[in-house]
C-alpha cells in the first residue's frame, strides 16, 4: 500500500512553462464542466433541447477521450519543485467538483479559503451536505499541517455540526495547534456570515516514507 502511493508521487520533470501552459489549458475546460455539472441539475430545457445538448457532449467527450491517462493523477512535482495534486476532490485543479478555489496563508500560519458552495453540494434543503463540510475541512486542515512544515494523512478527523449550513459562501480556516512526533494536531472552522457552522480537529500522520520525502524538498512544496 506505502509502495504503490509512493508510486504516484512522480517527479515528471515538467518546465514551469509547460505546467503554466496546461494551467491555461485544463483549468477553463475544468471550469466549463463545472458549470456544466449544475446545469444538469437546473436546466428545464425540454426533451428535444436535451437530446441535441447530449449529442454535443457526445462529441466533447470524442475529442478528450482521444488522447488520455488512465488512473487517478497522483501528485506530480517538477525540478523547481512546483507540487501538483490536479485531481484531488477537494481542491485539485482539474477536478471539476472540487469545491475549493484559491487557497490562502496568512503570516501566524492560518490557512483558509472562501467558497461558493452551489446546489450541488446539497444535503438538507437548501443546505451544505454535512459530507461536504467534512471534505473542506479535511483537505483545509491537512493544508494547515502540511504547510507547517508537518504534512500528514488523516488519522482522524473529529468533526462538530453546530448549526445548519447554508448554500452560498462560507468561510474554511484552519491552524496547527501543536506538533507530537509523526502527529500534527490541528484545529479549523466552516463559517458562514453568521458564524461558525462546524467545527473539527484533526490528527494528521507523516507515515515514515512520507518523512523521508519530505526532507528531501528544501522548502514545503506548494501545490497549485
Ligand atoms: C513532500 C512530501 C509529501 C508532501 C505531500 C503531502 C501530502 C499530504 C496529503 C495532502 C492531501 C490531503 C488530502 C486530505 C487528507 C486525506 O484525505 S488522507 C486520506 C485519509 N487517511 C488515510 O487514508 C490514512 C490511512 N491510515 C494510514 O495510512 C495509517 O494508519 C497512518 C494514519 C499513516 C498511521 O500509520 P503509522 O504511521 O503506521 O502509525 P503508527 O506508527 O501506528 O502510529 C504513529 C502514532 O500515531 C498514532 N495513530 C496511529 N493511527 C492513528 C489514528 N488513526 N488516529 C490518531 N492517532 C493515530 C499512534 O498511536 C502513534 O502515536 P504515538 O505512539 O507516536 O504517540
Amino acid at each position: 500500500m506505502t509502495d504503490s502511493m509512493l508510486e504516484l508521487y512522480v517527479h515528471d520533470g515538467l518546465s514551469d512553462e509547460e505546467i503554466d501552459r496546461q494551467k491555461a489549458t485544463y483549468g477553463p475546460l475544468t471550469k466549463d464542466v463545472r458549470e456544466l455539472i449544475q446545469l444538469a441539475l437546473q436546466t428545464r430545457a425540454d426533451a428535444d433541447d436535451v437530446a441535441r445538448a447530449r449529442e454535443h457532449l457526445a462529441a466533447a467527450r470524442e475529442i478528450l477521450g482521444c488522447d488520455r491517462e488512465d488512473g487517478p493523477y497522483g501528485t506530480r512535482f517538477n525540478d523547481s519543485g512546483r507540487f501538483r495534486n490536479w485531481g484531488n476532490a477537494a481542491i485539485g485543479l482539474r477536478n471539476a467538483i472540487a469545491p475549493i478555489g484559491e487557497l490562502h496563508e496568512d503570516a501566524d500560519g492560518r490557512v483558509w479559503a472562501d467558497i461558493h458552495l452551489g446546489p450541488i453540494y446539497e444535503g438538507p434543503a437548501g443546505h451544505v451536505h454535512g459530507g461536504v463540510s467534512a471534505l473542506l475541512l479535511d483537505q483545509i486542515l491537512g493544508d494547515a499541517a502540511r504547510l507547517s512544515g508537518h504534512p500528514g494523512m488523516t488519522g482522524t478527523l473529529t468533526v462538530r455540526y453546530r448549526k445548519r449550513t447554508p448554500l452560498g459562501a462560507v468561510h474554511v480556516e484552519a491552524k496547527l495547534d501543536r506538533v507530537e512526533g509523526r502527529k500534527a494536531f490541528v484545529v479549523g472552522h466552516v463559517a458562514d456570515a453568521e458564524g461558525i457552522c462546524v467545527e473539527a480537529e484533526g490528527i494528521f500522520i507523516a507515515p515514515v516514507w512520507m518523512v523521508e520525502q519530505r526532507d528531501s524538498f528544501a522548502e514545503t512544496p506548494r501545490p497549485e
